[in-house]
């Protein structure tokens, strides 16, 4: 069996577990953030956590795949560090009285935008369902939950007798002329909707703010001419890399 010393091992391997995919990062630096990969199942990380001093992962889908990625750490040796919700982290208090109930992938996001900006900002993670996080000074404000582009699709899909879809993803938002196509741009519209009405409630509120955009939905957004909107790959993952 090959010996690794422990110099030649990456710092951490991120993990973060969606209700969609896992998204995951191997690390020695906030500049590693920008390999991110996807996959479907744990155990497909078995190669990457031989090579990492720990895991961290986050994970707001199904407690099984935690397990399975727990198992696996402690069959390669390897200590793996869930991640959960606070009260408070990092100075950073949670709006939510009952915090454990909020998202821990939105409090990464969290997290990671509080060391991006210290304006006031609107987080905004498009992922299976779409949230919002609004953040003042060092106080999470609490937010919004929506469904995310798929989900609406889906619903639309599964409950109407007359409504089809395909499986594209719109580029751009432009006006359908097949039920398909109204499908995509009406769901692509209210995603980007989700995000102008953060805008315009810090806009109302504040004298400067920013909104930081992450998530599978944000490549779609026509909104990158607004030098107010910031996008960014996968914000889960730069929150736990605050917490190696
Ligand atoms: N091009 C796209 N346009 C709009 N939404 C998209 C696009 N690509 C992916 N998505 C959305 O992103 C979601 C997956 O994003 P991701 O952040 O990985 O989800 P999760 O974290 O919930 O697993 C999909 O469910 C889909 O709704
Ligand atoms: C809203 C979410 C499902 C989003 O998860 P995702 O779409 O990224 O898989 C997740 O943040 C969650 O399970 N939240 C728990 C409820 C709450 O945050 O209030
Ligand atoms: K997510």
């Amino acid at each position: 069996m090959e010996v690794r010393l422990v110099s030649d091992l990456f710092k951490a391997l991120l993990v973060d577990i969606g209700n969609s995919q896992i998204k995951y990062a191997r690390v020695n630096d906030m500049s590693d953030l920008t390999d991110i990969k996807c996959c479907q199942h744990p155990e497909e990380l078995t190669a990457y956590i031989s090579s990492v001093n720990q895991v961290l992962v986050s994970s707001v889908g199904h407690v099984t795949q935690v397990e399975e990625l727990q198992c696996l750490c402690e069959r390669l040796n390897k200590s793996c560090k869930v991640i959960n919700t606070e009260a408070a982290t990092l100075g950073i208090k949670c709006a939510y009285e009952k915090y454990q109930t909020l998202g821990v992938d939105r409090w990464l996001v969290i997290l990671a935008a509080r060391e991006i900006t210290q304006l006031p900002v609107a987080v905004i993670d498009l992922g299976t369902a779409n949230t919002c996080d609004i953040v003042i000074n060092n106080q999470h404000l609490g937010g919004w939950i929506a469904p995310g582009f798929s989900l609406m699709r889906e619903s639309l899909l599964s409950n109407t007798q007359k409504v089809f879809v395909d499986t594209n993803m719109p580029v751009n938002l432009e006006i359908g002329n097949t039920t398909e196509n109204c499908v995509n741009y009406g769901c692509l519209a209210s995603q980007t909707g989700f995000v102008v009405m953060a805008e315009k409630y810090l806009k109302n509120k504040y004298d400067d703010y920013f909104v930081l955009v992450t998530g599978g939905g944000q490549n779609s957004l026509s909104l990158q001419d607004n030098k107010k909107i910031l996008f960014f790959p996968n914000l889960v993952l730069r929150g736990l890399f605050r917490l190696i």
